[in-house]
């Protein structure tokens, strides 16, 4: 399966290539020895084109090359530069590579002998390396002697087929072999200025794969490539030619895929997927690979708010039993009868209710239709803002009009016994302005200030529109709530008396409400005092 798709993906890019270099073939009559190599190779890949069929006799291959040649000549320019001469090539190195790739001259091995690839066999290539199954004397070409190195094994038929494409088709060649082995050792010794050989693209690609691959180059990692067993073409041929080569193009099995933009960008990335994500994706049509990494990320790119920084609490979705464990009582049940037309059950007579006890929704006769779970079913108004007045730091208020006895929110936050609020107020309020503590029951407190609800942002009033009650949850324990006294306008700040017993505050705190029944000082520290 897999190889057959590699054939495929080969195959698309052979006729693709084939297609775009017997244009530039016209302009890069350029060494001169250098001819297009039809039909060298002894073990190519079949061509589609019955003219480049297998030739084993060089000299045919010679003479097919020059009337290759020829008539890649005749072809009209199709927009290339026509200004070189016959052994000075500029190219732009905006050139596709497919074009770029046609000036490096291909070589023949020393001894004139065969790649040792036996899926290659190539005669010609831009370098030759050692072949490391036969030190003494074995050469690979370059594209082999990469590959063995890096994978361990040759290059399969399938990826050979690919160079042969480049090769064949596309690539001049020099016919001389190389006469010696040419090492990057012996390029690291500076050449004297009179030597006109300097190093090739080709050496200086190599030698910048080699140390990416190395990091920093002074690594000694055996599986990396070896520049010292490259043979490569008289440097002549690059220096005159001097463009970057296919070199520089990661290989297939090189190419990494990175994402393009950032994880909470919308153009989001689409990869390789599973076949299972793909059938994902058929569902619901989400191409993503990664899911953002906050929950409401999406909202928080789109919705336009005004920055603030968030408050200094955190929201407790339950009292936080600090001293204690948490009761776990038997709920008690009313006797309320589910009305039959499907109306509201448990309403003023239900005895559950008349004792501020919130029925349990497992027991309570009535189920679904109990009105008597207020706490329990968050039955709050949601569009609450703190905002900051003028001379009482926070505070909060309503931004709907709110009728008389809603549960405006809740009360939340860590239950305490009095001991510890005592020492909370010598230590963690000691220097604080203001203070979160509610009265709870025997004379524990609820301390909402690090963890809690946006309740604890309501100031004292003398004359409020808001009061506290405190029901009874089916476990015993207490919820505390914020009703509205009173019908209470849009916009309106919410209040309630801190009624002195309730708030441990900063003793003498002087009162700011500005009601007309003021009584000009909130709650003290000594209801505290032992
Ligand atoms: C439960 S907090 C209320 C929220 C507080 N304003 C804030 O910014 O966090 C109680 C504190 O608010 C201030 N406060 C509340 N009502 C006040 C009032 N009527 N006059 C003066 N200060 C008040 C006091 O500093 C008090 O300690």
């Amino acid at each position: 399966m897999k190889v057959r798709k590699l054939r495929e993906f080969y195959s698309t890019r052979r006729v693709a290539s084939q297609t775009t270099v017997s244009q530039p073939n016209s302009q890069l009559n350029v060494h001169q020895n250098a001819q297009p190599i039809a039909q060298t190779n002894a073990q190519p890949t079949k061509q589609p084109n019955a003219q480049h069929t297998d030739q084993p006799d060089s000299q045919h291959n010679d003479q097919t090359n020059e009337q290759h040649n020829n008539k890649h000549n005749e072809q009209p320019n199709n927009g290339l530069p026509n200004e070189q001469s016959n052994d000075k090539i500029n190219i732009p190195s905006e050139m596709p590579r497919s074009i770029r790739q046609l000036s490096k001259p291909l070589v023949k091995a020393p001894g004139d002998v065969e790649c040792g690839n036996p899926n290659c066999r190539t005669k010609y290539a831009s370098a030759w390396r050692t072949n490391p199954e036969i030190p003494e004397g074995g050469w690979l070409c370059n594209a082999c002697g990469i590959f063995i190195r890096t994978k361990g094994v040759h290059r399969p038929p399938e990826v050979v087929g690919r160079v042969y494409k480049n090769n064949i088709l596309a690539l001049p060649f020099i016919d001389e072999p190389v006469p010696r082995k040419e090492t990057l050792r012996k390029r690291k010794n500076p050449e004297p200025e009179s030597d006109d050989r300097t190093p090739s693209t080709l050496n200086v690609v190599t030698r910048r794969r080699k140390s990416q691959r190395n990091g920093h180059g002074t690594s000694s990692d055996p599986d990396a490539v070896d520049d010292e067993d490259i043979v490569r073409s008289e440097s002549s041929q690059d220096d005159v030619l001097n463009v970057p080569t296919n070199e520089e193009e990661p290989l297939p099995w090189e190419r990494k895929e990175f994402l393009k933009c950032g994880l909470y960008s919308m153009d989001l990335k689409v990869g390789r997927r599973s076949s299972r994500s793909k059938e994902k994706e058929s569902e619901n049509s989400i191409t993503e690979i990664f899911p953002l990494p906050v929950q409401y990320g999406k909202f928080l790119m789109e919705e336009k708010r005004n920055f603030h920084l968030t408050w200094d609490i955190i929201t407790a979705h339950k009292h936080i039993y600090v001293d204690r464990k948490r009761k776990n009582e038997e709920p008690v049940i009313c006797d309320c009868k589910p009305p039959r037309n499907g109306g509201l059950g448990c309403t003023e007579d239900c005895y559950n209710r008349v004792m501020f006890y919130e029925c349990s929704p497992k027991d309570c006769p009535c189920e679904e239709q109990c009105t008597n779970q207020r706490f329990q079913r968050k039955e709050c108004v949601k569009e609450l803002e703190v905002f900051k007045t003028e001379n009482r730091g926070y505070g909060l208020r309503t931004l709907v009009e709110t009728p008389k006895d809603q549960l405006i929110l809740e009360y939340r936050g860590e239950v305490i016994s009095h001991s510890t609020a005592l020492k909370r107020m010598e230590t963690k309020y000691k220097y604080r302005k203001s203070i979160y503590f509610l009265d709870y029951e025997n004379r524990a407190v609820v301390d909402g200030g690090t963890r809690g609800t946006e309740a604890r942002f309501i100031n004292h009033s003398c004359a409020p529109n808001c009061h506290i009650e405190k029901w009874r949850a089916p476990n015993g324990e207490l919820f505390i709530g914020v009703f509205a006294s009173y019908n209470i306008p849009a916009m309106t700040e919410l209040t309630y008396d801190y009624n002195f017993s309730t708030f441990g505050g900063a003793e003498g705190q002087e009162c700011l409400c500005g009601a007309s029944n003021c009584r000009g000082i909130l709650g003290g520290k000594k209801q505290f005092r032992k």
